[in-house]
């Protein structure tokens, strides 16, 4: 039997972080929001009992450190599945780049393989699975837009966002998602107005939603590599509407609302960057289905 999962990017429209907790995780606040831009995880049946990954990308390990491959070894201990699996990621997604590729690939096989094994776990079972693996794993095993909570993996679907463009542009430099934690001084933080960009999201008011972006690790970043600023500026000379770095980066995100300014924003950055994409939005709740 083989199974085909799309698995899609996110992006954080907002994310703030409250106090760092006793386990070491951070607190945040923060809302997701899914977009086109997606991996193939394709799940096929093993005559022997091994999990096995091929992904011919040089940056994505294809051993126990792949996320995807830790969701299949929790469902088959959880479940004391003895079947063999070889899951097949093509990558779209940048790797390290903010936007939630590899925990994307482990939801997606958390969702395939309950298909393929006839599990019958619900989406919130499965979510609550994911958690084990990473705190952004849960939000990608729903898609669509949600404001998550927790160390992330407490999510509550909201209001997608309206209907636009995504222009995204990836340096060339991955960035470390505890490094820019551990550097973040908690006593300095300007802290977005989370609620109010709900609201925003909610009356589709798309003025207010560029207006309440913000990311209190995006100065963590920044800092660290000040190319990321440079993309920041190139993008909003170039006509996007509102522009902001996804997750602990280094990805910025653009949203551009009318297709016509669509080529001067995405040929412009370009010039300045190998990785730039245009996509959509993909926020609804079954956006998976
Ligand atoms: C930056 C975001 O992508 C925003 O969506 C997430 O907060 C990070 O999610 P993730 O990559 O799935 O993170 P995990 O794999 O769970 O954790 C990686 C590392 O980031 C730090 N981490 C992560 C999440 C969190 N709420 N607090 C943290 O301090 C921890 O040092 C952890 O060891
Ligand atoms: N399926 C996978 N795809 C990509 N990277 C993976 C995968 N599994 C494990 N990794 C490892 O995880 C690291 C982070 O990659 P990933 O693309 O998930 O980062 P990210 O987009 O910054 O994640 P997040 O936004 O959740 O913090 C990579 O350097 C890679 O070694």
């Amino acid at each position: 039997m083989r199974v085909l999962e799309k698995a899609p990017a996110k992006i954080n429209l907002s994310l703030d972080v409250l106090h760092k907790r006793k386990d070491g995780f951070h607190e945040v606040k923060m809302i997701m929001t899914t977009i086109d831009l997606a991996d193939r995880v394709e799940l096929v049946d093993l005559p022997y009992d091994e999990i096995r990954i091929i992904s011919h990308n040089r940056f994505v390990p294809d051993d126990q450190r792949n996320l995807a491959y830790q969701a299949a070894k929790l469902l088959k201990d959880r479940f004391k599945i003895r079947k063999g699996i070889s899951i097949s990621i093509t990558k779209t997604i940048p790797v390290a780049a903010g936007l939630a590729g590899g925990s994307s690939d482990a939801a997606a096989t958390l969702r395939g393989l309950n298909r393929l094994w006839n599990l019958g776990l619900t989406l919130d079972e499965l979510a609550n699975l994911g958690a084990e693996i990473g705190s952004d794993v849960s939000f990608c095993v729903y898609g669509g837009t949600a404001l998550a909570t927790g160390r992330g993996e407490i999510i509550q679907h909201i209001t997608p966002p309206p209907h636009c463009w995504v222009v995204l542009a990836k340096p060339t430099i991955g960035v470390s998602t505890a490094d820019v934690y551990k550097n973040l001084n908690i006593n300095s933080i300007h802290h977005p107005y989370v609620e109010g960009m709900i609201e925003a999201l909610k009356i589709g008011d798309y003025d207010q939603i560029c207006n309440l972006m913000g990311n209190v690790l995006e100065s963590v970043t920044l800092h660290m590599y000040p190319e990321v600023a440079n993309i920041k500026d190139q993008m909003k000379r170039f006509g996007a509407d509102a522009v902001l770095m996804s997750g602990s980066g280094p990805t910025v995100f653009g949203l551009v609302q009318y297709e016509s300014r669509l080529p001067r924003v995405y040929n412009g950055l370009r010039g300045f960057c190998d990785q730039v994409f245009a996509v959509r939005m993909l926020g609804e709740r079954n956006c998976l289905d």
